[in-house]
């Protein structure tokens, strides 16, 4: 299925120059605003116009459980991923609330959760209840890798043709911080120690425990760090694929997409695995407390807008960005340029 994709959307680097320009022509310093004016630039280049197309917002948040909970690699009990997709859905979790004031919609996406929700408003996509335990086997088959990048893309193509300009991607899945330090531990061939951090607060014997089973799993299926799927499908969870997938269909249409923490950072190696140069069509929100953040960054060439030492997840820190964007959209709009103004600088 991902061969037959036409490909990203160009980065236009005429609508980036002329965002650049008409920033510059704002009465205030040159790049005065900072990080904001790359974050307006990299957004024009994204939608091929300085006429940035943000108004209605959508915070996909994917939710999957992983065989390996049950390893005790985690501080949060496995039952907390169906708790919170319905909580979030009726409006209460984190990014549930941090979405209202940032007038965003979320929908919740069961792809691997371990219940039966019957919840309408969550949407049923499961692939199976769970992945398997990484020590137990691969975390998945390929074919299942590839369906969870399919169904991240399709639910993503629905969100924009129902008329979301902007997205946000957010997840949900108890020990996913373990699933995708193994990720990133291979994808960017880096010790699993330099990678793994705290997740959902657990202690210094837990975190030496979580590094030990991730190198186990390593070791036993040998993911090949060349070929994308098989990572995702030997140490992945099904919501980073879904992720995955949302990350291509946003790049392809030319729709900016908002990635949150540190699982979205372990999706986005897959998918620039898939798509080499990916990162220039997804927005860095926040720089997660998780130990390998800065140098999936690096690697990436993203510099993450927001530095809150968060560790929650589900989106939250992607739909913060929205908040930047609404000023930067008010600023284009309704500031006075040097010329209304007769200021001109002498260096
Ligand atoms: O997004 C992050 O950077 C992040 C960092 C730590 C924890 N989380 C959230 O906490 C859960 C994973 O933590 P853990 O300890 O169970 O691997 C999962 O539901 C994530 O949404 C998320
Ligand atoms: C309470 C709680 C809420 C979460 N939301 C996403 N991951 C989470 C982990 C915990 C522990």
């Amino acid at each position: 299925m991902l061969e037959k994709r036409t490909g990203l959307k160009p980065i236009s680097e005429a609508a980036k120059s002329e965002m650049q320009n008409k920033l510059n022509h704002k009465c205030k310093p040159i790049g005065g605003l900072g990080k904001l004016e790359g974050l307006a630039v990299k957004l024009a280049g994204i939608e091929g116009t300085v006429d940035l197309k943000t108004q209605k917002r959508m915070c996909l948040v994917f939710a999957a459980d992983h065989g390996v909970e049950r390893e005790g690699v985690s501080a949060t009990p496995r039952n907390v991923t169906a708790l919170q997709a319905q909580n979030m859905m009726a409006g209460h979790t984190t990014v549930a609330a941090m979405a209202i004031a940032n007038h965003c919609a979320v929908q919740v996406v069961d792809i691997g959760i371990d219940a039966d929700l019957n919840d309408p408003k969550v949407l049923d996509r499961k692939i199976r209840k769970g992945t398997t335990d990484i020590l137990d086997g691969p975390a998945m088959t390929r074919e299942e890798a590839e369906e969870s990048i399919q169904i991240g893309h399709d639910v993503a193509q629905q969100a924009i043709d129902d008329g979301n300009q902007i997205l946000a991607i957010g997840e949900l899945g108890i020990a996913n911080t373990t699933i995708s330090s193994a990720i990133i531990s291979v994808m960017l061939n880096e010790p699993v120690a330099n990678v793994v951090g705290r997740g959902s607060n657990i202690s210094d014997k837990r975190m030496l425990h979580k590094i030990d089973v991730i190198e186990e799993a390593i070791s036993k299926w040998q993911p090949d760090a060349t070929d994308p799927i098989d990572v995702l499908s030997k140490v992945g969870g099904f919501e980073i694929g879904g992720k995955v997938g949302a990350m291509i269909c946003a790049a392809e249409n030319g729709v900016p997409i908002i990635m949150d923490g540190f699982i979205s950072e372990a999706a986005l190696t897959i998918a620039d695995g898939l798509y080499p140069g990916i990162s220039q069509h997804i927005i860095a929100s926040h720089a997660s407390k998780e130990r390998g953040t800065q140098l999936v960054m690096q690697r990436y060439d993203l510099d993450p807008l927001l530095e809150l030492n968060m560790a929650v997840g589900e989106g939250s820190g992607a739909v913060l960005v929205l908040s930047l964007i609404d000023a930067m959209q008010s600023v284009l709009k309704n500031m006075n340029t040097l010329e209304d103004l007769d200021v001109f600088f002498t260096k």
